[in-house]
């Protein structure tokens, strides 16, 4: 039922591209309901040139005929649509669960608008009950991981830290970079947070999407509802 939900709201979004749109194009599974709807779109005459947030959407985005290029020969962006694993009322939002956080919040920083699709499960009064997604070099991983427990300790929370993939595989991102994955609850300061982490060396980004999104999408059993931030 979820898929039907994150369908609904990816292509909702579609309908609001217009000719002429350069694009961010997010990851994740709610995205490539997008990726979908776009090309339909660009098969039907639309004309609009894309950057991909992962590899994996490159690949999905390339190979359904959408135009694509990089954020190199395309620096500024009108809009980007992605998924996230959740959003306050704030349209605060965490991501990378599917791990491109990285260059999702490149990408989505040299966008204009942001809008977030999502069904209606990802919204939450207070972001943190998903793992936050830490992004870390792997050099001094260890140093990384302890600086960024100790950050955990000065503001009361939980300190469970885990690497993606585990120790003997960890998961590997785009960037050829670890994600630590910090099961924190619920997080009551995320600008604070989020400062924070950016402080400690090591740490090449975090999952907390703050000021941002300019709108969402999201559907549920009532339809697709838009979200403004407040
Ligand atoms: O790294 C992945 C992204 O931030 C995704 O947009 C996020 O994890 C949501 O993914 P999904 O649409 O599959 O729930």
């Amino acid at each position: 039922m979820s898929d039907h939900f994150k369908q609904q709201a990816a292509e909702r979004a579609a309908d609001d591209v217009t000719s002429g749109m350069r694009l961010g194009i997010g990851t994740g599974s709610t995205a490539e309901f997008f990726v979908h709807a776009l090309a339909k779109r660009v098969g039907e005459g639309l004309d609009v040139i894309g950057v991909p947030t992962s590899e994996r959407t490159r690949e999905l985005a390339s190979g359904l005929g959408i135009r694509l290029t990089t954020l190199e020969n395309l620096p500024e962006l009108d809009l980007t649509i992605d998924g996230a694993d959740e959003f306050d009322a704030g349209l605060a939002l965490i991501k990378g669960g599917g791990g491109a956080l990285l260059r999702e919040k490149i990408v989505a920083a040299a966008s204009g608008q942001m809008t977030v699709i999502a069904d209606s499960s990802k919204e939450v009064a207070i972001l943190g009950q998903f793992p936050l997604p830490i992004e870390v070099v792997p050099f001094g991983l260890q140093a990384t991981s302890n600086a960024v427990l100790s950050v955990f300790d000065d503001l009361g929370l939980p300190q469970k830290l885990e690497l993606r993939g585990g120790s003997g595989q960890p998961f590997v991102t785009d960037g050829g970079h670890y994600i630590l994955d910090a099961h924190l609850e619920a997080i009551p300061q995320a600008q604070f947070l989020a400062n924070r982490l950016v402080a400690i060396p090591g740490v090449v980004e975090h999952g907390l999407f703050i000021g941002l999104a300019t709108k969402a999408y999201v559907a549920g059993s009532d339809g697709v509802k838009t979200v403004l931030p407040v």
